[in-house]
């Protein structure tokens, strides 16, 4: 039986994630379930830490002190470049190795301050000398990796030797206060992958909690059901409630659950064809490993697009699309819970160190939606990234393209209305867009943070194709004639939401994947404990979420062709609205927990979250 070293309030050095860095925290609780021990750090950042992650503040300070004297081989070859030994020369007179040298000794003398000192938090020297100080910074996760791993070595030295550091933290802020710990096993410790925040059953409960989760999961098929109900009637309005029920043995329909497990094994063939840019790796996850992917979503859409078109060429009548667009979704539904009930039971049996935070409250409803596993893989077949990118996204452009063709057929026309086919080419450029730049998924919540259960599962399989299509199917029934002067404007509208959103979605990505790129050299940036910056000014300097202001305005752009008559197109605004909210409050959330004050000091700076001056 393991005993309980720490009691709570006693102050002790807990080591920052993903860092060899302790810092002085207090320790709130242990739960004996998951033997955690909740602490809080000086800057207020709550995390839960395995015992071996947690020194005695006294043992801590005797062996830091006889650190400084014995040294490993490692250190001693990453102390030979020790940033403290550089003389600063202006750039038209330093070589390239010294001016990174003399960068990474500026990003590393302010990215240690905040988690100790500023202005929120009285700083109580833990040990402070300078020879330590520079010292500690060596210490920092991303030098070490500088040092010791290659594939990280590619990935960290840009991050450390860009320049940009203008918005500078206060001199007065003092001296590093983050204390090395004496790694006897260094080298050791660097070849494993750096202690992550255990997921525990403490992680706090989102979307309601398990409340919430039960809500969610009749909700959201409810409200499916709901709009897609809505859709049919002529005049579609809230106050149609309930909507005439079909029987419900007509809901099922194996013709239509034939069709969609065809697509998604069509769309899994095409994933795992060795076509398209070979294998990005992803960003390094909370274990340091970075998964392989394949980017060949381009090349997906552009082969269902041939396929389509072959098929209609030679008689298929997509129109039944149109008409079985219920028992489409409820096929889709359908697979989607089978496919939540697999990761659920699967997620039981993985390692605790490929769980995502959060989804393991320990009640099976909570978990069963949030999702417990990060990056569920059927050998190098990655599920969720597969779902995200591919059966849902390209379904939708498809549905769309069908319902192009039935209101030709309804309304007797010979091509598709101006509406439709804005609606068509707004919402395809959005979706080929989205499969151009596939990499860039691999940076988001979903991919990144998120456990991969019935939300996504839904959200991907159902959600995506059989809500977001709802415009389209709207304009089957619902003509909406446009004028050139409409047709222009909202042309407008969609460009300038698409070039915000595309400017600031690459502007991050590009700075994720190489910090010194020199297109990006003109930015400021904030640095943080973890060894990434933030960016502040550019397009991240404008809102907080730039990229969300333009897909709301893009949002905008795909309702407006369907006119004021009713409220169901504007539904994916309305809906689009509440998703980036609590998308954004979460990533703050987040972000609060990854950079502690440093995020506060960009939130500081960039007073808006998605739209300048209002919200
Ligand atoms: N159509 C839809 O249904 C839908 C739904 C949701 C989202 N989206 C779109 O999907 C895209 C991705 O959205 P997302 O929610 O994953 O969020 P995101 O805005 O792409 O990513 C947020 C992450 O960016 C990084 N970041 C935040 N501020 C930064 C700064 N100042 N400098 C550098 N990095 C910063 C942080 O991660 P790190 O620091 O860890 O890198 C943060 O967690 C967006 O364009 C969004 O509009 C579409
Ligand atoms: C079930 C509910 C209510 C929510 C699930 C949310 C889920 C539908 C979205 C979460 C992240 C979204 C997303 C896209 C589609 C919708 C989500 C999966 C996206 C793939 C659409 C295309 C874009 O270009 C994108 C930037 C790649 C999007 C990434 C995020």
């Amino acid at each position: 039986m393991p005993t309980v070293r720490f009691q709570s309030g006693e102050m002790v050095m807990g080591r920052w994630p993903g860092s060899n860095l302790y810092y002085e925290v207090k320790v709130l609780r242990f739960s004996p379930k998951s033997q955690l021990y909740t602490v809080i750090y000086k800057d207020g950042t709550e995390l839960e830490l395995k015992d071996q992650d947690i020194k005695s503040a006294t043992g801590f300070r005797t062996r830091s002190r006889s650190r400084s004297r014995s040294r490993s081989p490692a250190r001693r070859r990453s102390r030979s470049r020790s940033p403290a030994r550089i003389t600063r020369r202006s750039s038209s007179q330093s070589t390239p190795n010294s001016r990174r040298d003399a960068k990474l000794k500026d990003v590393l003398e302010v990215r240690l301050k905040p988690l100790v000192g500023g202005p929120a938090n009285p700083t109580k020297p833990v040990e402070n000398n300078s020879n330590n100080k520079h010292e500690n910074k060596e210490e920092n996760d991303t030098a070490n990796k500088v040092t010791e791993k290659p594939e990280a070595k590619v990935e960290a030295e840009p991050e450390m030797s860009q320049g940009r550091y203008n918005l500078r933290r206060r001199k007065d802020d003092g001296d590093a206060k983050a204390v090395e710990v004496k790694q006897l096993q260094l080298e050791e410790e660097e070849a494993k992958p750096t202690t992550v925040p255990a997921a525990t059953s403490t992680t706090p409960l989102d979307f309601g909690g398990r409340i919430g989760a039960y809500f969610w999961l009749l909700f959201l098929p409810a409200w499916v059901l709901f709009l897609l109900l809505q859709v049919t009637l002529v005049d579609p309005s809230l106050a149609n409630f309930p909507p005439p029920l079909p029987p419900l043995e007509t809901l099922f329909d194996g013709q239509a659950l034939g069709i969609v497990l065809l697509w998604t094994l069509f769309q899994a063939l095409l994933y795992i064809l060795p076509v398209g840019k070979v294998r990005v790796k992803s960003m390094p996850l909370r274990t340091g490993e970075r998964l392989k992917y394949r980017t060949n979503g381009f090349f997906a859409i552009v082969v269902s697009a041939v396929a389509v078109a072959a098929a209609v060429y030679q008689g298929v009548d997509l129109t039944y699309i149109h008409s079985n667009f219920l028992q489409l979704a409820v096929a889709s539904f359908l697979g989607s819970f089978l496919l939540s009930v697999y990761l659920y039971v699967r997620s039981r049996y993985v390692p605790p160190d490929q769980l995502a935070l959060g989804g393991n409250s320990g009640n099976v409803v909570y978990d069963f939606f949030k999702g417990h596993e990060l990056n569920p893989r059927i050998k190098n077949f990655d599920l969720k990234f597969f779902c995200e990118m591919r059966p849902g996204l390209i379904g939708w452009c498809v549905i769309n393209f069908a319902m192009a063709l039935a209101e030709m057929q309804e309304q007797h026309l010979e091509a598709p209305s101006h509406a439709m086919i804005l609606v068509n080419l707004f919402q395809l450029l959005y979706v080929v867009d989205g499969l151009w730049n596939e990499e860039a998924i691999l940076t988001t919540m979903d991919l990144m943070h998120d456990g991969f259960g019935f939300m996504l599962a839904f959200g991907d399989l159902v959600w995506v194709p059989f809500t977001y299509s709802l415009q389209a199917y709207y304009l089957v029934t619902h003509p909406n004639p446009l004028g050139l002067p409409a047709l222009i404007a909202i042309v407008a509208i969609k460009l300038l939401g698409f070039y915000i959103f595309r400017m600031s979605n690459s502007q991050k990505n590009a700075f994720r994947r190489n910090p010194s790129d020199p297109k990006l050299a003109h930015l400021k940036t904030i640095p943080t404990a973890t060894g990434k910056s933030l960016l502040v000014s550019g397009w991240w300097g404008v809102v907080r979420h730039p990229n969300y202001l333009g897909d709301l305005i893009m949002a905008l752009a795909w309702s407006l062709p369907c006119g004021f008559s009713h409220l169901l197109p504007w539904y994916y605004m309305i809906y689009f609205i509440i998703l980036l909210v609590h998308r954004n409050s979460r990533d703050m959330s987040e972000c609060r927990r990854k950079y502690g004050s440093a995020w506060d000091e960009y939130c500081q700076t960039v007073r808006y979250r998605i739209i300048p001056g209002i919200y």
